[in-house]
């Protein structure tokens, strides 16, 4: 195998300007919000010797621009869930971006469908990502050469959408650890998506069917998980978007305590009781039918709480005023609060955290607006935009969240997700504001909405509907309810004057193209003034 023949010198003057090109492109404006906490000297040396340029960095590009024009305009992006390139291709008309849910992956793109729980494979939803965006290039393809065998004036009248419409996607929580996070980036950006979200669920414990809440993982979890992403971004040099989504909403456990940042939220014991593992286990021994109701029954008797809640229910008034004082508003652990509410409480506080753990070890998490806010403003430098998922649209919460938020960083771009169960009416919502709730959401910074799994509802629904025409009515029911429709729409979609929702000229074009050695010359010339067929 030959060697490298540069010499160190160069090797040293390549790499200098490698650095160079990271820390000019970094304090670039589409750059500059985002704190990075390592090197350009370390991406550098983490990049390959062939720099590669992504169609992602275009899509972002589009992206960020449209988000602050809509940020600047008070107005907002509505798309939804897409996993389909016919559905992609009849979007681009009314959407400007499109949103590849990893629910809707798990449902219809892989072999063993499945409950929205992340089990499916890594490069699932990247390969969707691809699928769709292959399909919009190819779009963009056949417009573009049907429009130049047009003469100019005749261009005027003909389709011209712009079917490059960035895609949003769903990278969960990043499919494992350190490394699958960066393969999953990875595979994002060479797929052409814009932007990815990713939250701070953790790992295999993503569960909606057994009657109890979502586990998050600690702050400091989230934070590198977010930098992996930001990091294999950076090695890649591309300007792909990143999506903050905290999923904090009334979780109810978080999977460790190992960051003190955490440690006010998470609850204990504050009754010296036979640990809920324990009291779980014999419960079933003895073949308790509803398990769900002991924990139940458990939990009330052990009167969980916080520990600041602990030291509130012993403490006098005084003594609380100034145990709170001397906590203040920085970081402070367990262990430090246990100090202070010693030197400042004359009683005895009793608090255990690990009576409640799971048997899956999982702490008992007390979930709320204020550390949703802070979860979301330390990894918001990290990334470019900001999404705290809500269980359920509650107006309060948003308003809360979005104002504390601003306060700390404004002009933040922000996204919501209509998710497909939200009850509005139970949220407390009039039909006037449900009317306005999208426009209401922007007047916040909320300028990417999306309705993730229409297709559950919607696509399901519709196709239920047509399955029982085509069977009661066959032909004539085609006929009447599908075909003459969607041929009296005008312009035909995806058609032009010769109806094909295959763009058939473009295969025509390629014979054209081949053959033309044999049909003599000036075929190929013709294009903008005479159609080849
Ligand atoms: C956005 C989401 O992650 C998805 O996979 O589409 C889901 C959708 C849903 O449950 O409606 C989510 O919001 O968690």
């Amino acid at each position: 195998m030959p060697k490298l023949t540069q010499t160190i010198e160069d090797e040293q003057a390549a790499f200098n300007a490698v650095v160079k090109e990271i820390k000019d492109w970094w304090a670039s404006p589409k750059q500059s919000h985002i704190t990075r906490p390592y090197s350009a000297e370390r991406i550098a040396s983490l990049r390959g010797p062939l720099p590669q340029r992504y169609a992602s960095s275009d899509m972002a590009l589009k992206l960020w621009n449209q988000l602050n024009e809509h940020r600047k305009n008070g107005t907002f992006e509505m798309t939804f869930g897409v996993t389909d390139p016919i559905i992609a291709s009849q979007m681009a008309k009314f959407q400007q971006t499109l949103y590849v849910s990893g629910a809707l992956c798990g449902f219809s793109e892989v072999s063993e469908p499945g409950m929205d729980c992340c089990d499916y494979p890594m490069d699932t939803v990247p390969k969707v990502v691809d699928k769709v965006f292959k399909s919009q290039m190819w779009h963009s393809q056949r417009q573009s050469h049907y429009r130049m065998l047009a003469s100019k004036e005749e261009r005027a009248d003909l389709e011209n959408w712009d079917y490059l419409t960035p895609i949003v996607a769903d990278g969960d929580m990043g499919f494992g650890g350190l490394t699958s996070t960066v393969k999953m980036t990875k595979l994002f950006v060479e797929a052409g998506v814009a932007m990815f979200h990713l939250d701070d669920l953790a790992i295999g414990k993503k569960k909606f069917t057994v009657g109890q809440g979502r586990t998050i993982v600690p702050t400091s979890e989230y934070l590198d998980r977010l930098t992996s992403a930001r990091m294999q971004i950076d090695i890649m040099g591309a300007e792909t978007l990143l999506l903050c989504r905290c999923d904090t909403d009334h979780s109810e456990f978080i999977a460790d305590v190992i960051d003190a940042r955490d440690h006010k939220y998470v609850q204990g014991a504050t009754i010296p009781v036979t640990s809920l593992r324990e009291t779980l286990k014999e419960a079933a021994k003895r073949g308790s039918p509803n398990l769900l109701a002991v924990r139940k029954e458990w939990i009330a008797s052990a009167k969980i709480c916080t520990y600041d809640e602990a030291v509130e229910a012993v403490a006098s008034e005084i003594e609380y005023k100034d145990y709170i004082s001397k906590v203040g508003s920085g970081i402070k652990s367990l262990k430090e609060r246990e100090t202070i509410a010693k030197e400042v409480v004359s009683k005895d506080i009793f608090f255990d955290w690990d009576l409640p753990r799971s048997r899956e070890g999982q702490y008992l998490y007390r979930s709320c607006v204020t550390g949703i806010v802070e979860r979301s403003i330390l990894a918001a430098p990290l990334g470019d935009v900001t999404w705290a998922r809500m269980d359920a649209p509650n107006w309060n919460d948003l308003v809360e969240f979005h104002t504390k938020f601003s306060k700390v960083i404004p002009d933040r771009n922000f996204a919501f997700g209509y998710t497909g169960d939200y009850d509005y009416t139970k949220a407390g919502f009039s039909q006037e504001a449900i009317r306005t709730f999208p426009s209401d959401l922007a007047k916040m910074g909320i300028t990417w909405q999306v309705q993730p799994i229409w297709a559950l509802q919607g696509l399901n629904f519709g196709t239920e509907k047509f399955a029982k025409l085509w069977r009661e009515r066959g032909i004539e029911g085609y006929i009447a309810e599908v075909q003459t429709p969607a041929l009296a729409v005008k312009p035909i979609t995806d058609g032009f004057e010769k109806p094909s929702y295959s763009g058939s000229y473009l295969c025509d074009a390629f014979w054209d193209t081949v053959a033309v050695r044999d049909v003599g010359e000036g075929a190929g010339g013709e294009i903008g003034e005479k159609r080849i067929r």
